[in-house]
């Protein structure tokens, strides 16, 4: 007896067992809680309140069945008597229903507009912080990292794209949906079982179909996604003041026109194709829908008029029966929950992207603690991923406290490969970079060394923002003092540029913005300048600039580069310049050749060497004498 209990109790542990792990292995029902989950994670209480408001929506047809079979079977009862007053009861009852439909209806926008907001500004700050958490930036210019980062943003511009926020109440509605299926189902089994499976199985099929449509629709609407952009794309760019200059003088325009109007053609035929063949399919949901209710409706009538039920009970049947047809959708919802868990999915398969190894094997920490440099590559190879060209091969060099380094090579030659590097955006294929007294960059951390220097790229970013906060941003993590954004803007020549601001530094640095201006390329390279030397003065400990000074007039830079050397103090800085009149300055100049540095020494021991350098230098004196404007300048200047 005792025997029999235990193996009772087993078959139902291993039952449970089997249940829940088929749960834990079905991705749907995953997929479900995922999504509820995310519902929740917009409020409890919303959460809550939004569920019990969907769910009332779609009792709503069972339960209006449900009051008029109340009200049908009490009229009916009291046929001939005048009194009215047994009816207002159910009379009420339908009253009450109207009024939480019309409640709920006007609730429920406002509510799930909340949700929805309160998911997706969670969802995109996660994909915002994942992206911009990785530490190199080689994984993020792979093509599929794109693709993923477009698919995990969810752009609700996107016709085919739902967002996690929409698919979550998607999911609620599946479930709501399901909740008043049942109830109907139940209303109509009153009059006859029969019924439900007569009505059920075509409105399925029905749902099925329409959804079909849809489907085939968006996947086309995908797969034309790219062609969409670049007509998007070249949509803007020909209304673009820049681009019209070209139009006219090359007379472009009936040319681009033709261009745009044939990928508009090649875009909506297939479209319209796929509308023609939807609207055939329609006509076979119109022979799923009418023939079933026709002989529902028969059915219960002739049922009825024969004496096998009540006329109220056949009320409720037929209302609750044609119902069915409208609730089971499969279009909306379904495709709504599966395009948002795209977006979902897609943020996983980022995140399992940007934190996969590299595969480069890891090398014991190297520590040289007697080191006095700043920096130092040592033996350094670099390969673009994807690529098979080095750029850098076995590079060697070393940047000092204090010293003015200027890094000198032909269009190419990898200098900005070398910057990128030296602030940690990629890791040497081969080699290693000592930072900050003798340590490997991955030891000290990647954040920790960005921290002590300062980077202006070749195509640095021009903020939207203010004045002050495109200096500022240079060291994010130093309160901004207004005494040093005065001196670096001195340092940089950035005072007449500010004078013509309308609201000095608050002035919004783009057009777009209410009160903002738009500044030209050399007074944008000033502001940069004046971020560089605000990070100076506030303690970086290495400069780095990247041809900083290229939009700038020869006056100008001679200044800023006079500033800079003289603000270095203990401090680093390493330029980049294709201008060798600037770089003659430098306290060390190094020529970038080939991958490696191939010369390196003052300007004056270069030009002694007569080597590469030498003869870039004699070509450029060699422009300025031909009576160039910069020549008559950099004679004074020099
Ligand atoms: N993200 C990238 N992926 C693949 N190859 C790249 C990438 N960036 C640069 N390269 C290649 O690396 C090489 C070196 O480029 P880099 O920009 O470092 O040269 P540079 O010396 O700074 O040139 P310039 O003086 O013209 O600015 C070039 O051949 C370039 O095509």
């Amino acid at each position: 007896m005792q025997c029999a209990g235990l193996r009772r109790s087993r078959r139902r542990q291993t039952a449970r067992r089997i249940r829940t792990q088929s749960v834990r292995r079905d991705p749907a029902v995953g997929d479900t809680l995922r999504l509820l989950r995310l519902l929740w994670s917009a409020g409890k209480g919303t959460a809550v309140v939004i569920a019990v408001i969907r769910l009332a929506e779609r009792l709503i047809p069972a339960a209006t069945a449900t009051v008029l079979a109340l009200l049908v079977s009490r009229v009916t009862a009291l046929g001939g008597t005048g009194e009215i007053g047994a009816a207002l009861l159910p009379l009420a009852g339908f009253g009450v229903v109207l009024l939480v439909g019309h409640a709920a209806e006007a609730v429920t926008e406002p509510l799930a507009y909340l949700v929805q907001q309160r998911i997706d500004g969670a969802h995109r700050a996660k994909v915002t912080r994942l992206t911009a958490s990785s530490p190199t930036i080689d994984l993020l210019e792979q093509p599929e990292a794109q693709r993923l980062i477009r698919q995990a943003k969810a752009d609700p511009d996107e016709f085919s794209q739902r967002t996690p926020g929409q698919a979550a109440l998607a999911q609620l509605d599946q479930v709501a949906d399901a909740v008043g299926v049942a109830a109907a189902c139940v209303v109509v089994a009153q009059f006859a079982w029969w019924l439900v499976p007569l009505l059920l199985i075509p409105a399925f099929l029905n749902a099925r179909l329409r959804y079909r449509g849809r489907m085939e629709f968006i996947q086309l609407w995908r797969s034309q996604l790219d062609v969409m952009v670049r007509v998007e794309r070249w949509e803007e760019t020909l209304a673009s003041a820049g681009v019209g200059k070209d139009l006219r003088v090359f007379g472009l325009g009936d040319w681009a026109v033709r261009r745009l109007h044939q990928q508009h053609v090649a875009r909506t035929e297939p479209q319209f194709a796929v509308w023609k063949r939807n609207l055939r399919g329609q006509l076979r949901s119109l022979l799923l829908v009418v023939p079933p209710l026709l002989i529902a409706f028969t059915a219960v009538a002739a049922l009825t008029v024969d004496g096998h039920g009540s006329v109220a009970t056949a009320t409720a049947a037929l209302t609750a029966g044609a119902s069915l047809f409208m609730m089971i959708d499969l279009g909306y919802t379904v495709l709504t929950r599966l395009s948002g868990l795209e977006a979902l999915k897609a943020y996983d398969e980022l995140a399992e992207l940007l934190t996969k190894d590299t595969g480069r094997p890891a090398s014991p920490p190297v520590t040289d603690p007697g080191s006095s440099s700043l920096v130092r590559f040592e033996e350094v190879g670099f390969t673009y991923p994807g690529t098979t060209r080095a750029v850098l091969d076995g590079l060697d060099l070393e940047i000092r406290p204090g010293e003015l380094l200027a890094i000198v090579g032909l269009n190419g030659a990898g200098k900005s490969t070398l910057i990128k590097l030296l602030a940690g955006l990629y890791e040497p294929t081969s080699g290693r970079i000592l930072v900050g007294g003798g340590r490997e960059m991955s030891e000290l951390g990647v954040q920790a060394w960005r921290e002590r220097i300062s980077v202006v790229f070749q195509d640095f970013v021009k903020y939207e923002l203010s004045a002050a906060d495109n200096v500022t941003l240079g060291r994010p993590g130093v309160v901004p003092d207004k005494a040093v954004l005065e001196a670096a803007a001195r340092d940089a020549g950035l005072g007449p540029v500010l004078d013509r601001l309308p609201d000095g530094w608050q002035t919004p640095l783009a057009r777009s913005r209410t009160g903002g201006v738009d500044l030209s390329g050399g007074q944008w390279q000033q502001v940069v300048l004046t971020r560089a030397l605000y990070a100076l003065r506030t303690g970086a400990e290495l400069l780095v600039l990247d041809e900083p000074t290229a939009h700038l007039d020869v006056r100008t830079e001679f200044e800023v580069f006079q500033r800079l050397a003289e603000q270095r103090a203990e401090a680093g800085v390493v330029l980049i310049s294709h201008r060798l009149s600037t770089v003659r300055q430098a306290d060390r100049i190094v020529l970038l050749d080939s991958g490696r540095i191939t010369e390196s020494g003052t300007h004056d021991e270069l030009i002694a060497l007569d080597g590469s350098y030498a003869k870039l230098f004699a070509i450029q004196a060699e422009r300025f004498q031909q009576g160039y404007q910069d020549a008559i300048e950099e004679g004074e200047l020099l």
